[in-house]
């Protein structure tokens, strides 16, 4: 069985590196493009960032794979292979970054036999770096990370996203799950408009659950693994067994709040990341 440290400690390298370029560019004035919607924005560092690190990695590690993306956006297939795969987003929390609202981080998840192996999110503002490998535990710039264990979902603060899709039936679904969870009751809901950075959330304790629909892979694979070696369960909003594909997740600090999320949720329809004609993040930019 393959040790990916190498590969992990690699990626951390990179990604610190990367987030000079986001840090740099965070103050500057930039130039918006829209993608799948007026709310789906990608700017020159975006796809600056993802050309670093895809360059980074191929120079040391010719025979891996990626799924990028800014590639997706332009164009490239979206397949995940058993060969060691590399899905990055290079700025999660794009509106953030334009608008610079402090929440913007770099996400990498490495897959083996499609299975994540190690996680990196690294929060660039913030200036935290949290990772994780498969059976190693999850770690916040060096210290241990544990959910809070909660059971009780009326004692939980639950963080989900208004994402990008602005049809009837995405605000109703996304709106009146947001009215539901508030009415079981539960403490509190947030958004700080990152899907990696909110899971991480639920990693370290500070918040008890997290649950998106319409998000991609690359927002999630990375914090999937660091909710799971924190002790937590992501799963489907369904119920059942998570699949990044999918388009819906939820994290959560235990598995009967979770279920509970499970059943009080509903989903609104979108194509699967991997199948052929969904080009739900792509235009054709870059
Ligand atoms: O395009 P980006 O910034 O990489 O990612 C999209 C995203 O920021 O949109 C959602 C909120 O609208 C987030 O949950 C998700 O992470
Ligand atoms: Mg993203
Ligand atoms: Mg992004």
């Amino acid at each position: 069985m393959a040790n990916w440290t190498d590969c992990l400690n690699f990626g951390i390298s990179i990604a610190k590196q990367a987030s000079e370029v986001v840090l740099s560019a965070f103050q500057q004035h930039k130039e918006v493009k829209l993608k799948s919607s007026p709310a789906d924005l990608v700017t020159e560092t975006d796809q600056r960032v993802e050309k670093i690190l895809i360059s980074a990695i191929r120079n040391r590690y010719p025979q891996h794979r990626f799924i990028g993306e800014e590639s997706v956006a332009a164009g490239e297939r979206l397949e995940l292979t058993d060969s060691p795969t590399w899905i990055i987003d290079p700025i999660d929390g794009t509106v953030n970054f334009v608008h610079r609202f402090p929440f913007v981080a770099i996400s990498i998840a490495f897959t083996f036999n499609k299975q994540i192996q190690f996680g990196i999110v690294y929060s660039c503002v913030e200036d935290k770096l949290f990772y994780a490998q498969r059976g190693g535990g999850a770690f916040l710039n060096g210290e241990p990370l544990y959910v809070s264990g909660q059971q009780d979902i009326s004692r939980c603060v639950v963080v989900t996203e208004i994402g990008a899709e602005r049809d009837d039936v995405a605000l109703s679904t996304t709106t009146s799950n947001i009215c539901r969870l508030l009415k079981l009751p539960v403490h509190g809901v947030r958004a700080l408009g990152t899907a990696a950075v909110d899971m991480c959330q639920v990693a370290t304790g500070g918040a008890d659950a997290y649950y998106h629909i319409g998000m991609h892979c690359w927002d999630i694979a990375a914090s999937a693994i660091i909710v799971q070696e924190a002790g937590g369960v992501v799963m489907d909003t369904d119920g059942s067994e998570f699949d990044m594909m999918s388009r819906r997740v939820i994290a959560a600090s235990s598995a009967t709040v979770a279920d509970r999320i499970a059943q009080v949720i509903q989903a609104f329809p979108c194509c699967r990341d991997d199948e052929d004609n969904c080009r739900c993040g792509a235009t054709g930019v870059n």
